[in-house]
């Protein structure tokens, strides 16, 4: 692993992507989190031991890493006031933001920087992540082995060839446990109407998907077949399975999915000017 990782924002998925790391094993002395407000560091500092910072220049000044893990809205303000030093020091940039694309963050930054564009998620912080990673043509072997690292640490990671593909990313990953915590509203909402106290229905609806998303992973049969052996002919689940099957439930994924993508290219296209 790196020395140094410094990550510049210590918000929601900065903190996952720090609190799996030390539960991984890393050093927590290597590591430092940048934010605006001492207030919001003095609680992440207690929290996990880390360094922290509220002048984001200092904390790269001997980073072997930076992770950008601001909103996408700011990330220009807080890359070009980042540029001299990021010049100086040309350490290996990981950007997790959705959306912005890796050439126009390397220019905000002053250029021929080794850049890593990386889609996470926030399981992330249980050591469930799922992430994606694209370089740019800067960045050497060695510095994919270290992000390659990084986020194994935290989860799984799949390198795509092709930066465009990382809004596909979005839509299946990085964007995707809100989904499964919808279902989990739904089915606890449906279950509470069915009788069941609400923390019965929530326990069941979790242990489920965890049992269901467990099969999956270890079995070597396809998800269509894991189904089909729930369904019984003339069964319960059959009924339960047609009824979304007539919802069009399979469009409505595909339809968020497809939005989901589209508000990351556009989001690119707003902040990038291009
Ligand atoms: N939350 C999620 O599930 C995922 C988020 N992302 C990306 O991660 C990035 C961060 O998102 P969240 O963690 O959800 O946002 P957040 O709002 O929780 O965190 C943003 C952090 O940036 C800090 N910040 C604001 N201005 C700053 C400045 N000038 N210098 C340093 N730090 C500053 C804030 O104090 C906060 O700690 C976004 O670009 C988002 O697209 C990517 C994948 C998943
Ligand atoms: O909603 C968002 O824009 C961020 C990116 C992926 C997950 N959360």
């Amino acid at each position: 692993m790196a020395n140094k990782i410094t990550f510049i924002g210590a918000g929601n998925m900065a903190s996952a992507i720090i609190g799996g790391l030390i539960d991984s094993g890393v050093e927590p002395s290597t590591l430092t989190a940048t934010a605006p407000k001492e207030s919001e560091l003095a609680a992440i500092k207690q929290r996990l031991g880390i360094n922290t910072d509220t002048d984001n220049n200092a904390a790269v000044a001997d980073a072997d890493v930076v992770v950008l893990a601001v909103k996408p809205q700011i990330m220009r303000t807080v890359c070009e006031a980042l540029r001299d030093s990021v010049q100086r020091q040309h350490p290996l940039i990981i950007s997790i933001a959705a959306g912005l694309d890796a050439d126009t963050i390397d220019q905000w930054l002053g250029g021929q920087n080794a850049m890593v564009r990386c889609m996470p998620n926030t399981p992330s912080l249980v050591g469930y992540g799922a992430s994606g990673l694209y370089a740019n043509a800067k960045v050497s072997d060695a510095q994919r082995d270290v992000a390659t690292q990084l986020m194994e640490a935290v989860g799984i990671v799949e390198w795509v060839e092709e930066e465009a593909l990382l809004d596909a990313v979005t839509a299946v990953s990085g964007s995707a446990p809100a989904y499964f915590f919808l279902m989990f509203e739904a089915m606890e909402e449906a279950a509470v109407k069915l009788g069941l106290p609400a923390a019965t229905a929530r326990r069941l609806a979790i242990q489920t998907a965890l049992g269901a998303a467990t099969m999956a992973q270890q079995s070597d049969k396809d998800p269509a077949t894991l189904k089909q052996n729930v369904m019984s002919p003339g069964g319960t689940t059959e009924r339960a399975i047609q009824h979304m099957e007539e919802a069009q439930l399979r469009t409505t994924i595909a339809d968020a999915m497809q939005a989901c993508a589209d508000r990351a290219q556009a989001m690119a296209k707003e902040l990038s000017g291009k």
